[in-house]
């Protein structure tokens, strides 16, 4: 479980989280927002990238601050821009994405030989990293993210780059890791959420402006109708025009 309470955090002079608060149990929970409304900020946060500044997060009833190493390596993080260890093989990358995660020796080639297969990665195992296409590169950074099935996921823009076939691989994952883990996923795209999310939470300049259902979008996207849009998008850009009136 995830609980943050009233997080704040500024790049110098730059309010960049300005009181977000969130309680996640288990499922998808899809992020949504313009560029710059704070999405990696709160990612980087939550994963302890960052420092805390403000406010609180608790993994699991745990305050991140008093964490250790090892309980942090637990989390998956996959970053909005990651490297992989080009010159060495796809099965390679996941051996040191194991080891880094804290997965026993024993266990980690089933854990890897799993991944391989849901990530439709397995007949290149044996292939260098470098020589792979855009979008197995995604679908490898995934991979390593998840490959010790983490309890607590976060996601940033998973989806870029993947065709809709791929699109729905990796949704079937997170649907599947969710029936015990948190994942949480940033996205632009708004029709990637319909089918997978539990939950939607709407940023927008550092602040969560909307957080329910996808019914619930629907439902205010059909109250706030934009020509050219469909509902679900109404839904999106209402609920992005709601800033709280606090800083
Ligand atoms: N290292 C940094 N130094 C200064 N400002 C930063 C830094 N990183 C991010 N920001 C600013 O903080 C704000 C939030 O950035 P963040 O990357 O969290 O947004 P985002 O919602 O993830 O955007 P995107 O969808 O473009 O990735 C932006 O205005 C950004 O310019």
């Amino acid at each position: 479980m995830i609980e943050i309470r009233n997080l704040h955090f500024s790049y110098r002079n730059f309010h960049a989280l300005k009181g977000v608060s969130l309680r996640a149990e288990p499922g998808v929970y899809g992020l949504l927002g313009p560029n710059g409304a704070g999405k990696s900020t709160l990612m980087k946060s939550v994963v302890g990238m960052l420092p805390l500044q403000k406010g609180e997060i608790l993994i699991n009833g745990k305050s991140l601050t008093r964490m250790d190493r090892s309980e942090k390596r637990r989390l998956g993080y996959l970053p909005q821009h990651f490297d992989l260890m080009d010159f060495v093989t796809v099965e390679r990358n996941l051996i040191y994405a194991a080891w880094a995660h804290g997965i026993d020796r024993n266990e980690a080639g089933r854990a890897i030989s799993e991944i391989l297969e849901i990530t439709h990665l397995g007949g290149k195992a044996n292939v260098l990293a470098r020589s792979l296409s855009g979008g197995m590169r995604q679908r490898l950074g995934i991979a390593c993210a998840l490959v010790h099935r983490p309890r607590v996921a976060l996601l940033d823009e998973p989806t870029v780059g993947l065709d809709p076939l791929q699109r729905a691989g990796i949704r079937n994952l997170l649907l599947e890791l969710s029936r015990e883990s948190v994942i949480l996923i940033s996205t632009h795209l708004v029709e990637d959420l319909a089918a997978v999310a539990s939950r939607v939470l709407v940023m927008n300049s550092g602040l969560i402006t909307f957080d329910g259902t996808v019914d619930d979008l629907n439902a205010l996207g059909e109250r706030n109708p934009s020509p050219g849009l469909n509902i679900l998008e109404c839904g999106y850009q209402a609920a992005l025009a709601r800033i709280p009136n606090r800083q």
